[in-house]
């Protein structure tokens, strides 16, 4: 058994193990049914040459496995597709919790379009091959009762076949090998063409303004990874489809072979050859079912690999981040008066061809209630420090304490629950997460407040939409922040898309407005003109900070243009 296919088996039976008792009972009523079916071919061949005719003894055995063989493809079709669908709901689920509970670093380095491909298309692909494994397993169990009754008829003969039979699995294990090979490759075209979806749909705008673009993408993307997938599909395809005829001209070939010895034979041997003939025409259609379901196997099994990959991938949950409540870490609740970075140092890998980003090492202690700006240029590292303060990413050296206590990984999900946050690349859930007592009608009044209460109204504890510019996004996202009453807010680059009036609202009114609320606010900013507005400001520059004694004095309130 190749190493691939025992890798399969193994991924099949871990699997199936917590379905394992309605899977054997699917697998012996298909092989009840399977079994049934050679034996009533027997019963019909048997009748055929019987010299007493239809006797009542006959009919009763054709009726019960008549009733065995649809009862049990009744049950085995039920029983293996409510396995599959089990297979299938627990991947789904498994995969989609490994991805909430898998480190930021780990999710910002696996690019979205693979995560997808693998999410939708692989789980689909198992889904399929789970559908038809009911069908396959019955092929089975009928291949190998007419098997055995044809090797009851006549040993000789069925050694003949045995033989064509291994040869064949011979010619389809090979058309098996090279098959993969054409569906890994379609595998990977499918992971491009996934790219190339999410950059038509997302680039949509930027694509129109940009005529040589669009048709490259058009023409050397996206038709290229189709015609990519369809060659190297039909490759693989080609390949069985080579092998499966193979496979007939031999079987044909035992056909004729007994045909001959049919002509020179006695009467009574004449009548084991008939037999034989017709249990082996019948069982052609099976074979050619298993057959024909090896391309899926190889599908699934490259599908599998993947998710394989991704589960692998993702196998290290950052510690504490529950998804049941029951289970949730300490330090939920706790109030923060202080957070103080201590020789906290981070990296990201170099790019190629690049030098690797190192922010630090920082030392910086926040007070609950005050006002900090993280100010500086692009690239400097204010979102990374952000997110190492916000526990997202874990230091490579230093600490973080919380109010004078080091930061366990088992309270970093209850410490985060104190924070909301709008990232620059933030993303806007339609529904309102309100914490109990709070009720949308605080929610009205502060869209209001934020002047799109003519846009948007709360319904059923949703928002009635989210299709806004992007200026009133934002503040969606704000009264989110807002009415959710975490004491900790993080802003990064709120204002950058907000208009004069409202970016003095914003840094005049709402901070000030938080401020007295008894929150701290923790907001990345380049509007210098309110920097005024912090109590204190640190700003970072190629990944070290220092601290700006000018919150106060330096800038000034100025008149709103
Ligand atoms: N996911 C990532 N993988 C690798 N390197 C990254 C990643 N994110 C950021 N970097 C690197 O870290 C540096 C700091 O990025 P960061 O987003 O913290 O900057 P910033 O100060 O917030 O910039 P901006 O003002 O442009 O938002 C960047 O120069 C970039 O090279």
């Amino acid at each position: 058994m190749s190493e691939h296919t025992s890798g399969l088996l193994r991924t099949v039976m871990h699997l199936l193990r917590p379905f394992w008792l309605v899977a054997t009972l699917a697998t012996l009523a298909g092989t009840a049914s399977g079994l049934a079916t050679a034996s009533l071919l027997a019963t019909i061949n048997h009748s055929l040459h019987s010299s007493t005719g239809i006797t009542n003894q006959l009919i009763l055995t054709f009726v019960v496995l008549f009733v065995v063989t649809l009862v049990g493809e009744i049950i085995s079709d039920i029983g293996n597709t409510l396995v599959g669908q089990r297979i299938i709901a627990s991947l789904r689920n498994d995969l989609s919790a490994k991805i909430l509970r898998a480190p930021i670093v780990e999710i910002e380095r696996y690019q979205p379009h693979r995560m997808l491909t693998a999410l939708n298309q692989d789980i689909s692909t198992i889904s399929n091959f789970t559908f038809g494994f009911s069908g396959f397993a019955i092929a089975v169990a009928v291949t190998l009762g007419c098997f055995a009754y044809m090797c009851w008829l006549s040993p000789i003969m069925f050694l003949v076949t045995v033989i064509a039979v291994a040869l064949g699995s011979i010619a389809t294990g090979w058309a098996r090998s090279k098959g993969m090979r054409g569906f890994s490759i379609t595998r990977d075209a499918e992971d491009q063409l996934q790219k190339h979806y999410r950059s038509i749909i997302e680039g949509a705008k930027e694509l129109r303004m940009h005529r040589p673009r669009r048709i490259d993408m058009y023409t050397n993307k996206i038709q290229a990874a189709t015609r990519r997938i369809v060659e190297a599909f039909m490759g693989g395809v080609v390949v069985f489809c080579a092998a499966n005829a193979f496979g007939s001209a031999l079987f044909f070939f035992v056909i004729g072979l007994l045909l001959v010895l049919h002509s020179d034979a006695a009467s009574d041997q004449q009548a084991t050859i008939g037999g034989f003939v017709l249990v082996l025409l019948y069982v052609k259609g099976p074979l050619t079912q298993i057959i024909g379901q090896f391309p899926m196997f190889a599908r699934a099994q490259i599908a599998m690999k993947r998710l394989a990959e991704l589960s692998q991938r993702f196998n290290s949950p950052e510690t504490g981040l529950t998804l049941d409540e029951q289970h949730a870490g300490d330090g939920e609740g706790e109030a923060i008066k202080t957070i103080e970075l201590r020789a906290v140092k981070f990296a990201f890998p170099a790019p190629e061809g690049g030098n690797a980003f190192v922010l630090g090492p920082i030392d910086l202690c926040l007070q609950a209630g005050e006002i900090l700006f993280i100010t500086g240029e692009n690239g400097g590292g204010k979102t990374t420090l952000i997110k190492l303060l916000l526990g997202l990413y874990a230091p490579a050296s230093g600490t973080i304490l919380v109010n004078g206590v080091p930061l366990s990984d088992d309270r970093l999900d209850g410490y985060r629950q104190s924070f909301a946050t709008i990232f620059s690349d933030y993303f806007l859930f339609d529904e309102l997460s309100l914490p109990e007592g709070v009720l949308p009608d605080e929610a009205v009044k502060y869209l209001e407040r934020l002047e799109i209460a003519n846009k948007v109204t709360v319904k059923d504890g949703r928002f009635t939409t989210t299709d806004l510019s992007t200026g009133q996004r934002k503040r969606l996202a704000l009264i989110h922040t807002w009415v959710e009453g975490r004491p900790l807010l993080v802003f990064d680059e709120w204002a950058a898309d907000q208009d004069p009036e409202f970016r003095r609202v914003f840094y005049t009114e709402i901070l000030p407005a938080l401020k007295q609320q008894g929150r701290t606010v923790i907001a990345i900013s380049h509007d210098d003109r309110y920097f005024h507005v912090a109590d204190r400001r640190v700003t970072l520059r190629d990944g070290q900070m220092a601290e700006n004694r000018d919150t106060a004095t330096a800038s000034a309130p100025q008149p709103v243009a």
